[in-house]
């Protein structure tokens, strides 16, 4: 049966050349069909405020947002890793509430790790998370929980003083024992470069090839509802909205015709006895 990825394999994946496939997910069904399609690592994003909760920015999004998801991905997948997004100012706080915050997400939540937007200056609360345990992961380039500040969802580090202070960042997070980072929306140039200065993994999404992972959110993979799908950095392996839309349209078509339901999907007082006194089973009965 699949193991678990673990945060020194990951490690050991970069050493040996091995690209890390990374997707998010924000439920049960999402989480359950990534880990049947054999991710090494699932992503509680925040980026669920843009494509689940329907927000414009990640900026709206609680902690009790990221641990309620989470619980549910983690139900889906239990034999993934799953790291989950520390949502807006729940960190930068002070090594101590930050370290709060992150044990609610593990605690309450069941993330394996977490996942702060930023750079050297958050070096002393992941060192202090990393010494309670909890492994981080770093996130630089674009940092969309910034959007007021950077002022779009623009492509970063293209001036070189920009691009430096990226590396010295990636350094700082590694040093600081990250166990890997997130590239976002960046030059191929700059990332691969990055990658090649720090031997903890990266793991990128506009961020070319030179990467040693990639991520994608679940529904730009998808073109599943909402989403930035149609962005250069996404390729979309299939087209779900389409599928679901029809799908629905069907059924309310067969309502009003009634076409739906036929005769097969109707009970009558002669049910077949042996579903009479069925146990009723229910999902995830004693799970948390
Ligand atoms: N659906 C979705 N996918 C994401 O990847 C994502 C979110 N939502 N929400 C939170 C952040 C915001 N992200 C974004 C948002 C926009 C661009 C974007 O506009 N990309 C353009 C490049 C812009 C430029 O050329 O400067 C692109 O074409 O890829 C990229 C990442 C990434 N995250
Ligand atoms: C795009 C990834 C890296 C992310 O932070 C998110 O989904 O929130
Ligand atoms: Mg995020």
């Amino acid at each position: 049966m699949k193991q678990a990825l673990t945060v020194p394999r990951l490690k050991t994946m970069k050493a040996q050349g091995k690209p890390i496939a990374v997707i998010t997910a924000y439920d049960h069904p999402s989480a359950m069909l990534a880990e049947e399609a054999d991710v090494d690592v699932i992503l509680v994003g925040d980026s669920l405020g843009n494509v689940v909760l329907g927000y414009d920015t990640t900026v709206f999004v609680k902690l009790e947002d990221m641990i309620y998801h989470t619980r549910s991905v983690v139900r889906g997948a239990p034999r993934t890793m799953v790291v989950t997004d520390m949502p807006f100012a729940t960190y930068r706080l002070g090594p101590e509430a930050t370290l709060r915050n992150a044990a609610r997400l593990m605690q309450d939540g069941g993330a394996h790790a977490v996942k702060l937007e930023g750079g050297a200056e958050l070096a002393d609360e992941i060192r202090h998370l990393v010494s309670a345990g909890i492994p981080v992961l770093g996130h630089l380039g674009l940092t969309p929980q910034s959007v007021h500040q950077i002022g779009g969802y623009k492509v970063q580090g293209k001036s070189s003083a920009e691009a430096e202070k990226l590396i010295e960042d990636a350094k700082a997070l590694e040093q600081a024992g990250a166990f890997g980072i997130v590239l976002e929306l960046m030059t191929e140039e700059l990332a691969t470069e990055v990658s090649q200065a720090i031997s903890i993994p990266t793991i990128g999404i506009g961020a070319g090839r030179g990467c040693d992972g990639q991520v994608l959110v679940y529904h730009d993979l998808l073109r599943y509802g909402s989403g930035i799908r149609d962005k250069k950095m996404v390729k979309s392996y299939a087209n779900i909205g389409d599928t679901v839309r029809s799908a629905i349209a069907e059924y309310v078509s067969e309502v009003k015709t009634r076409a739906f339901p036929e005769e097969k999907h109707s009970f009558t007082v002669k049910e077949s006895p042996e579903n009479q006194n069925a146990p009723v089973k229910l999902y995830g009965g004693d799970k948390q």
